[in-house]
């Protein structure tokens, strides 16, 4: 039986660059991703995202959208990642490296893929259009999909 574990994701994005950070340590380490971690007992999926969007990158937001939800299979686990996504078009302060996280801006036609989860370049273009996703992956080990889906939805 298959249980799931909350998490968050938060993609700061402004005209023609995306706000990435470099995982430092734990699980993802060594890949650029948006910022995120697990929901606490107490607070809803977004205060955690403002959270740990605040912990990781010292930034603050007015406004979260949520734009997508996807599902984690990994081969051999027991816990699937439900990861709730958000984007933010505007923010308060300055990206600051934390013990979790070295931000750093990009193009968004230099987003570096190769050096992020398997799954963004998929998700990523819907991301970047605005629109609205649900998803599922299956990975093996943390580099190989082995089944996906991915659908456009007007709400997540
Ligand atoms: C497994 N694929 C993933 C996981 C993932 N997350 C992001 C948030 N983390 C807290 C947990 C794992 N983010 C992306 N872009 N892809």
């Amino acid at each position: 039986m298959l249980t799931s574990k909350l998490l968050t994701l938060v993609l700061v994005v402004q005209p023609g660059r995306v706000l990435l950070g470099m995982k430092k340590r734990g699980f993802g380490a060594g890949k650029w991703n948006g910022f995120g971690g697990k929901v606490q007992a107490g607070e809803t999926i977004e205060q955690a995202a403002h959270r740990e969007l605040l912990e990781e990158s010292g930034l603050t937001v007015d406004k979260l959208d949520k734009i997508g939800n996807i599902k984690f299979e990994f081969i051999g686990e027991t816990e699937i990642l439900d990861v709730h996504i958000f984007r933010a078009d505007s923010f308060h302060g300055e990206p600051t490296e934390s013990d979790e996280m070295r931000p750093q801006w990009f193009d968004c036609d230099k987003i570096p893929f190769s050096q992020m989860w398997a799954d963004d370049m998929l998700w990523f273009p819907l991301m970047l259009q605005r629109k609205k996703f649900l998803g599922y992956f299956k990975f093996q080990g943390h580099d190989l999909i082995v089944e996906h889906k991915l659908q456009e939805v007007n709400e997540v």
